[in-house]
C-alpha cells in the first residue's frame, strides 16, 4: 500500500498519474467521495461520487477501510477491492490525506509504505492551485487556508520528497517504490529461491 499524501496543489495526482503510466504492477485506490466531480473527472476512475447518505450508509455498513472529511467533504477508501488485490499480491497506490494514512498504518502497519510530499514553497504551491483551473477562488482560499496544517503532519510519513522539478520528484518517487519492493519481507518465493542457490 504505496501512500501519496501533500497539501492540496503540491502534485499527488500529478506523479500518481505518472507513475500509474509506467509501473504495470501497481494499481491505484479509488476512493469515493462526496466532493463535486471536477471538470474532465470520470466517475469510478478518478473517485466514486457519491451523495452523503450514500455515503455514511458505506461507513455505517462498515465498506470503509478508512475515511476522513478534508476540506468540508467525506472521503474514504472501499474496503472490498483493495482487501482481495492484496491478497492476490497486488500493489495498491493511496492518494490520501494524514487521517486516512494514519488509519490505515494504524490497520496495517507493514502493508505501507507513507510518502509526504512538499511544495517548494508556499507562493508556489498556491500558484499551483490557481494554474491548474479547476477550482474556484472560495475553494482554493480554504485549501490555501489548510495547506499549513496540513504541512504540520510531515513527521507522521516515512519518506518526504520536495516537488519542485517534477521529473526530479517523479524519479525520487519512483525510487523510493522500487526499494519497499526489494524489502526481504516483501519478496514471496525467496525462501524457496534461496534454498534452491544452496542446494
Ligand atoms: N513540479 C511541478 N512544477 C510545476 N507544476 C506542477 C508540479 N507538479 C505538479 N504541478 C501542477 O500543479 C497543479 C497541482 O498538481 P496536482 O493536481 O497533481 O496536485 P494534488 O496534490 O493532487 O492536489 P489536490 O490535493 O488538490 O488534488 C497541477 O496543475 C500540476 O500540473
Ligand atoms: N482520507 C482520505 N483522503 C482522501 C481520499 N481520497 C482523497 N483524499 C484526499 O482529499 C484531499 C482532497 O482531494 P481532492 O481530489 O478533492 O483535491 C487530498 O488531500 C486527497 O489526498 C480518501 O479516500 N481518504
Amino acid at each position: 500500500m504505496f501512500i501519496l499524501s501533500s497539501p492540496s496543489g503540491a502534485g499527488k495526482t500529478t506523479i500518481a498519474r505518472r507513475l500509474l503510466d509506467e509501473d504495470g504492477k501497481i494499481a491505484m485506490s479509488v476512493s469515493v467521495t462526496t466532493r463535486q466531480p471536477r471538470p474532465g473527472e470520470v466517475d469510478g476512475k478518478d473517485y466514486q461520487f457519491v451523495d452523503q447518505p450514500t455515503f455514511q450508509r458505506m461507513v455505517d455498513d462498515g465498506e470503509m477501510l478508512e475515511w476522513a472529511e478534508v476540506f468540508g467533504n467525506n472521503y474514504g477508501t472501499p474496503k472490498a477491492h483493495i482487501k482481495a488485490g492484496l491478497k492476490a499480491g497486488q500493489d495498491f497506490l493511496f492518494d490520501i490525506d494524514w487521517q486516512g494514512t494514519q488509519q490505515l498504518y494504524q490497520r496495517m502497519e507493514t502493508d505501507v509504505v507513507r510518502v509526504f510530499l512538499l511544495p517548494p514553497s508556499i507562493d508556489a504551491l498556491e500558484g499551483r492551485l490557481r494554474n491548474r483551473n479547476t477550482d474556484s477562488d472560495t475553494v482554493i482560499d480554504g485549501r490555501m487556508a489548510r495547506a499549513r496544517s496540513e504541512i504540520s503532519h510531515w513527521d507522521g510519513y516515512d519518506f518526504v520528497v520536495v516537488n519542485d522539478n517534477i521529473d526530479e520528484c517523479f524519479g525520487k518517487v519512483k525510487t523510493i517504490l522500487e526499494a519497499e519492493r526489494m524489502r526481504r519481507a516483501r519478496q514471496t518465493g525467496l525462501v524457496d529461491f534461496t534454498r534452491g542457490l544452496m542446494r
